[in-house]
């Protein structure tokens, strides 16, 4: 008897791109269906490790592909796990994969066509839908005794599930009916080529027709001296579904603490930020050339997320559970011999190619960053960090801190950065404006992390690092100004003493939206600036109240440039009536602008009417004395 059933929409929505939008690239449905052939026969291993009663055990692990040209038909058959009809039903009727969550999520982003995109992502097997709209699936569970059945569907909107007439004695075979335009895949060659691309590291034999096909051996068992940069690139290329060379391959035999061989590799691509928290990641591991687990992520540290590959050890049982990896000392040896040979790779890079590793830093440097938390490797990490600083030129050069020191002025104890979104930014910042006129140079701070990070760190050998906001000005005094300010008039001891009655006045103006008003020794182009003697960035203190969910406004000391036109004139007006509702526009509006660059103005509606005002304003007297 057979029942039907519907796809989940999820399903339907990628059948729909799948069967609709998809001309080129259509051999990868070969590789998803061997790849879960692959994992079927690996579950099954696992289950006999385990001690597990399976059917049938004298049949060999391996995957057979089938081409009858007359009836255009391939047909992919495998050994392994097989599914019982619940799972058939769970399995393939929703979306396993997380391959193909993301291939639907960048396709509504990207500008790039279905086709294009799909070879760089584990879609699964609902990808057989490009050369066929006849498919079934006829499987045997490995538990003795198991009843067969089969799932068949046009790829549209449901399928059917009958008891099996004919089946496998243990494992699935899919059928393939192949579209006619589709029919260049009944060609062994075409099949043969694609299984050369992207399944020659499958480790159980891949037959076609009956010919052994993945003849190569496990690659990172070879000496390093036999292998091709061809070769390496080929098995990349498998593991990563990228197309191009990697940025770096670290392959090594190590035989203390732990005899193990890894081959690794920093891909061209990155992972995103929004991954930091996912599992995802993670080297495969193998004892003796037999896969124990798929991106096992207790080989890296998270910071090293972004690294592929697979580590092969002879010192652990073949039956080790997966959920006792995590404990397992042998497993964190590795991951910390492996971290060490990452970050020698990488000093390397940094020491003899610097442009290879600006390259690196580009791709990973926002997921590396996070190695601040890596207390065993801290100095070395920390050298390996990059920023673009206030004396480069552009946007895309970079500096160590080890550069930085080199260029310190003499005496300087400490390293200063800022936090910004962009150059152009950062480089308007008033906080900067000491530093320049002192010739010290600045960090420039671009990721939130940043701040994490260097806060984590807080030293660089015998260097504290800084953040410019927070640095007293009188701590710089010993270094001269090598760009002068300009000259502007003296105050007259009465102007002087009438600006501190101004500061004072601005100070109850203002109320306890501010702790202290004063002059600012710090300034040299802005008017004013909110500073904080005592620690806190804004951009630190802003993620630490969004954790809080605090939505107030921290109070800072708010300085002036005493030199500046701006607060002149305003002196100026105070001294004629100090009630002028010029002096008091003119306070808020230097204090809203000083919130507004640190980033603490909420609503700027009585901003924006103010300054209209004051341009209403300033439009009159020019007319006036313009005579216009
Ligand atoms: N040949 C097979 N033998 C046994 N089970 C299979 C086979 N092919 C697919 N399945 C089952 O169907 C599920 C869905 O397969 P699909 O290829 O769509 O995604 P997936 O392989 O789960 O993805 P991922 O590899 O990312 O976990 C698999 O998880 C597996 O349980």
């Amino acid at each position: 008897m057979s029942q039907s059933y519907e796809f989940k929409t999820e399903v339907r929505k990628l059948l729909h791109i799948i069967t609709h939008s998809l001309y080129t690239n259509r051999e990868i449905f070969l590789r998803e269906l061997v790849s879960n052939a692959s994992d079927a026969l690996d579950k099954l291993r696992f289950a006999e490790a385990k001690g597990e009663d399976i059917s049938a055990p004298e049949l060999e692990a391996s995957i057979n592909i089938a081409i009858d040209k007359d009836a255009g038909i391939i047909t992919v058959t495998d050994t392994g796990i097989g599914m019982s009809k619940d799972e058939l039903v769970d399995n393939l009727g929703t979306i396993a994969r997380s391959g193909s969550e993301r291939f639907l999520a960048e396709l509504a982003e990207s500008k790039d066509s279905a086709s294009n995109i799909i070879g760089r992502f584990g879609v699964g097997f609902y990808s057989v839908f490009m050369i066929s709209d006849n498919v079934t699936v006829t499987t045997r569970s490995y538990k003795p005794g198991a009843e067969a059945f089969t799932w068949k569907s046009d790829g549209l909107g449901a399928f059917e599930i009958t008891s099996a007439e004919e089946a496998p004695e243990r494992g699935t075979m899919i059928t393939i009916h192949v579209k006619d335009d589709a029919k260049e895949f009944l060609e062994t060659f075409r099949l043969q080529t694609a299984l050369k691309q992207h399944s020659s590291f499958i480790p159980f034999p891949i037959y076609l027709n009956g010919e052994h096909q993945n003849t190569t051996p496990a690659l990172w068992r070879e000496p390093k001296s036999s292998i091709s940069k061809e070769q390496y690139k080929e098995f990349y290329n498998y593991l990563t579904f990228d197309d191009k060379e990697p940025l770096a391959t670290i392959h090594s035999a190590v035989d203390a603490p732990v005899q193990f061989t890894s081959l690794a590799f920093i891909p061209t691509f990155g992972r995103d930020l929004n991954s930091i928290g996912r599992d995802d990641y993670g080297l495969d591991l193998y004892v003796r050339r037999v896969l124990i687990q798929r991106e096992c992520k207790d080989l890296l540290p998270d910071y090293l997320s972004f690294v592929k590959g697979v580590v092969d050890t002879e010192d652990l049982p073949l039956n080790i559970s997966r959920e006792t990896l995590q404990e397992n000392v042998l497993i964190r040896k590795i991951n910390q011999t492996v971290t060490k040979q990452i970050l020698s790779h990488l000093e390397r890079t940094a020491k003899n190619d610097a442009d290879a590793y600006k390259e690196f830093w580009n791709v990973h440097g926002k997921i590396f960053r996070l190695g601040y938390s890596d207390y065993a490797n801290r100095d070395r990490f920390a050298k390996l960090l990059r920023f673009n600083t206030s004396t480069h030129e552009t946007a895309d050069e970079l500096t160590s801190l080890e550069e930085y020191i080199e260029r310190a002025k003499e005496g300087q104890k400490s390293i200063y950065y800022i936090s910004s979104t962009s150059r152009e930014a950062a480089k308007l910042n008033p906080h900067l404006e000491i530093f320049t006129r002192k010739g010290i140079e600045v960090l420039f701070l671009f990721e939130p992390v940043d701040e994490f990070v260097m806060d984590n760190l807080g030293k660089f050998e015998e260097f504290d690092l800084v953040a410019a906001e927070t640095v007293n000005p009188d701590s710089l005094k010993d270094f001269p100004d090598v760009v002068k300010k300009e000259k502007t008039e003296e105050l007259s001891d009465e102007e002087t003493a009438t600006l501190s009655d101004l500061l004072a006045h601005i100070k109850t103006l203002l109320g306890d939206k501010v702790t202290e008003v004063r002059l600012s020794e710090r300034l040299s182009g802005s008017p004013a600036v909110l500073s904080s003697p005592d620690g806190a960035t804004s951009s630190m203190e802003k993620i630490m109240r969004m954790m809080n969910q605090d939505e107030s406004i921290p109070k800072k000391v708010f300085e002036l440039n005493a030199d500046h036109p701006i607060v002149r004139n305003l002196l100026r007006i105070y001294k004629s009536d100090k009630d002028d509702a010029l002096v008091k526009e003119t306070v808020e509006q230097l204090f809203e602008s000083s919130l507004l660059l640190e980033g603490y103005l909420k609503d700027p509606h009585a901003m924006v009417s103010r300054i209209n005002d004051i341009l209403e304003k300033a439009g009159s007297w020019y007319s006036e004395i313009k005579k216009i």
